[in-house]
């Protein structure tokens, strides 16, 4: 069997050559972008017998005697096929569907990464519009939705129209459509930016083609005046009376002018729009337009002007490119996967006109929002704010698919296209936020015992950080904690106001600042009373309770003026494990604190412990450890079931560590008789039942762990560490058991998202303590 996985994959070629790198990134460790995976497991003869012959005929007469059904048993509500015929690919020109496949595979992962739809990518060999019409339409019975991609106009008008007439799926042609949702974002905003009406806005084109003039037709929808579009494509300007390379789409631009040339049309124009090609907006016409103009040079690969020739010309311009790889990416990736997703959940037989414009508001909205830290790091160095070089989100923004699929699927409910209405809209948006944030699924019985709790105060050791910041200001959003961060305030005001967050210090939260606050003498003796026997004198404590923040935060939850306690956003863990152990110590009864890692991954939710305390812990040590997990676990309305694992399988090897893991469970038993456990046994037969049935039938862990208890510190850690770096899993925690007080010392490459978590979770340790 091949694979097509090519083995001796060769090294990255260095260097900048982007085309070398692009041909390599396609080429490695298989060639493509894509691979089908099968959702239901193959692994038996009774599966088989399900999935193929003879199961397979039931699902098959169900769709029979009802179409509809087809929804439920197969994956067609989710399927969409991108279609091109590869006759205006990117700005490459007819390069033929063959040459055209790595755009649509693209495209085809761009659904899945941000929408999580599933595409075929379909390329045929069909120049004319009725073998067009004729292959697509005859795919009806395979999809949910028909993504056009990439076809010339005019021709594509026509395909679209008949193909809207004849099937009752949603076809959008994307470069039409999606082009023109985003960049009447980018208008909507770059004008309001500008103080100009777009009534009154004169826009100049360069591109009659497929993209420009359903921009055109979407923007004249928004209140432009098509006495103030200037349409150009090779021929020079669209105006009345021409008969070259004119059609009935592009002759409604048609301008009563001498005009010929871009450089007759440019004088006084708010809007340049390039859907065109490379190179074609040369920069001495530029001096030309109005005040504050808005270039936007969208062919790709490469644009009408390269972004730093139009700012040298026009240092007061708004720049936006089709590309990544510059400020303001005006491209229909913003649009396609999330006015797919919402079509196809409610199940619009069409994507209409209303449901455009609810996208086009959803994203011009969007813009003026805070940035979320995922959208920062897109940007790498600065956080765009809403501005000049921020008129639209960046494609790694994921509020794009939480703001624009329920606008979607709203506004085809209003305008009676939907097949399957939502009715329950905050059950949808949580369905979203579980697709953006892994997490969201297993935290939300979390979160829903934070917000309905009386509020708590967590107080954060790195109140300065990013991190921090933004995790306070959708905590307070959310209602789920009070937020007390620890820093000084000129900093925290001007970090605020650099993220564009919306919370300010005082007004919306307090601020313990290290260098003045009132408090400091008591703190200094209360630190004092705790360490002084333990080889810190005063002048020490007085420096430590100045500029160690996590010194600060545990004594302000030891004297209850905060409720919880999250650090560790920066330095060592036993540094902050020390601090915490000397001020707010263990709980009554705990032999020593343990830590306890969340795995989120598509297998689900795994825990382990103990990855970053004890080195090397006793048996008695290990059975607390696994109380401890099991007790937490029960918070997030998971059964735990817990595997003591070891290089022994209950009872194959005699060694040390075996017979401690041995006794470990029988403390177990002991203390905890309730608790599906078992061990010592292989990490194999904790995750798989036959396996485990087949070396112990009796085994009293009768579905498969959860809970993964380790023999020592070493094996905890680095077993978590190469488990979520091979499947890419998520992160809750370190989760700190067994302190006197809710505290939890997190990693430092923890994000925003990652702190909210921890932030609720130490909230309903505080509400509901053990
Ligand atoms: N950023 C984004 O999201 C998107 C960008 N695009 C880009 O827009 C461009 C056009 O795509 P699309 O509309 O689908 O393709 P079409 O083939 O439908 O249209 C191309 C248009 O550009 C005109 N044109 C081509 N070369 C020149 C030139 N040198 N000077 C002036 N006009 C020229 C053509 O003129 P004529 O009519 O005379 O043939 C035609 O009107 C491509 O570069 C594409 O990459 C497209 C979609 C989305
Ligand atoms: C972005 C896109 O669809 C294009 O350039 O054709
Ligand atoms: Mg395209």
């Amino acid at each position: 069997m091949s694979s097509g996985e090519d083995t001796k994959t060769p090294k990255t070629p260095a260097g900048g050559d982007l085309d070398e790198q692009a041909l390599f990134f396609h080429r490695y460790p298989r060639p493509g972008k894509l691979e089908i995976q099968a959702t239901k497991p193959l692994g038996n003869q009774r599966d088989l017998a399900l999935a193929y012959s003879p199961g397979v005929a039931a699902p098959c007469l169900a769709i029979r005697d009802d179409p509809s059904m087809a929804a439920e048993y197969t994956a067609r509500a989710n399927l969409v096929a991108v279609v091109s015929n590869g006759s205006a690919v990117l700005g490459l020109g007819n390069i033929g569907p063959l040459a055209s496949k790595p755009v649509m595979e693209g495209k085809a992962v761009l659904f899945k990464k941000f929408a999580g739809i599933d595409v075929f990518d379909i390329e045929i060999d069909a120049p004319e519009i009725s073998r067009m019409v004729d292959v697509i339409s005859a795919l009806e019975p395979t999809f949910g939705g028909i993504n056009l991609e990439d076809i010339k106009a005019p021709e594509c008008f026509e395909v679209e129209r008949q193909l809207r007439a004849k099937m009752d799926i949603p076809v959008f042609h994307d470069d039409q459509h999606g082009t023109a949702i985003i960049v009447a974002a980018a208008i909507l905003n770059g004008l309001e930016l500008a103080g100009k009406d777009i009534a009154k806005a004169k826009i100049v084109t360069s591109g009659a083609g497929a993209a420009a003039l359903a921009c055109l037709n979407l923007l004249v929808e928004l209140g432009a005046r098509r006495e103030n579009i200037w349409v150009h494509d090779l021929e020079g300007l669209v105006y009345e009376g021409r008969e070259v390379l004119m059609d009935e789409w592009k002759s409604i631009y048609a301008q009563k002018s001498d005009n010929r040339v871009l450089a007759d049309s440019i004088a006084n124009a708010d809007v340049f729009l390039g859907l065109s090609a490379a190179g074609v907006l040369k920069p001495e016409l530029l001096v030309q337009m109005a005040d504050k103009p808005l270039i936007m040079a969208l062919a790709n690969p490469n644009p009408e002007i390269m972004p730093s020739l139009a700012r040298a010309a026009r240092p007061d311009a708004m720049i936006c490119t089709g590309r990544s790889d510059f400020p303001n990416q005006v491209n229909n990736v913003l649009c396609f996967p999330y006015i797919f997703r919402g079509a196809l959940d409610c199940g619009a037989r069409t994507i209409n006109e209303e449901m455009k414009m609810a996208a086009v508001r959803a994203i011009a909205g969007l813009a003026r929002e805070e940035p979320s830290d995922v959208a920062a790091r897109a940007y790498s160095e600065e956080t765009p704010i809403f501005g000049p070089d921020y008129l639209i989100p960046s494609p790694f923004d994921q509020r794009l698919i939480l703001r624009i699929a329920p606008a979607v699927a709203k506004a085809a409910a209003d305008s009676g296209v939907a097949a399957r209405p939502i009715t329950d809209f905050d059950a949808y948006l949580d369905q979203l936020n579980r697709f953006v944030f892994r997490s969201g699924f297993i935290m939300k019985p979390i979160f829903t015992l934070a917000k309905a709790a009386e509020k708590k105060r967590v107080i954060f050791s790195e109140g300065e950080d990013e991190r921090v910041l933004r995790a306070a200001q959708v905590l307070l959003e959310e209602g789920t904690a009070l937020p007390i961060l620890i820093g000084r305030p000129q900093i925290i005001e001007s970090r605020l106001k650099r993220y564009g967050l919306r919370i300010r210090p005082e007004t919306d939260f307090e601020v313990i600042n290290p260098e003045s606050d009132r408090r400091f003498k008591d703190y200094v003796d209360q630190y004092l009373s705790l360490v002084g026997r333990l080889g810190v004198i005063p002048e020490a404590a007085r420096t430590i309770v100045r500029t160690n923040y996590t010194v600060i935060g545990a004594i302000a939850l030891k004297r209850g003026e905060a409720d919880a306690l999250i650090c560790g956003l920066e330095g060592r863990y036993s540094r902050h494990l020390r601090d915490i152990a000397q001020i707010i110590g263990k709980r009554p009864g705990a032999l020593d604190f343990s830590a306890m890692s969340l795995l989120i991954s598509q297998h689900g939710a795994t825990f382990f412990t103990d990855t970053f305390v004890t080195f090397n812990p006793t048996s008695e040590e290990i059975a607390q450890k696994t109380i401890m997990a099991a007790e937490e676990i029960k918070r997030f309305g998971i059964t735990p079931r817990a595997a003591l694992v070891s290089h022994s399988n209950f009872g194959s090897r005699e060694s040390e560590s075996a017979s401690k893991m041995r006794r470990a469970m029988e403390f177990v038993r002991e203390l905890a008789p309730d608790l599906e456990a078992d061990g010592e046994m292989h990490g194999e037969s904790a995750i798989s039942q036959v396996l485990r049935k087949r070396v112990m039938p009796s085994t009293t862990l009768h579905e498969d762990a959860n809970l993964l208890v380790f023999p020592n510190l070493d094996a905890a850690n680095i077993t978590f560490g190469v488990v979520k770096s091979m499947i890419d899993g998520l992160h809750v925690g370190p989760i700190l058991l067994g302190a006197a007080l809710p505290a939890h010392i997190l990693s430092p490459s923890v994000t925003s998202r990652g702190v909210v978590n921890m932030a609720a979770l130490a909230v309903v340790e505080a509400s509901h303590p053990v």
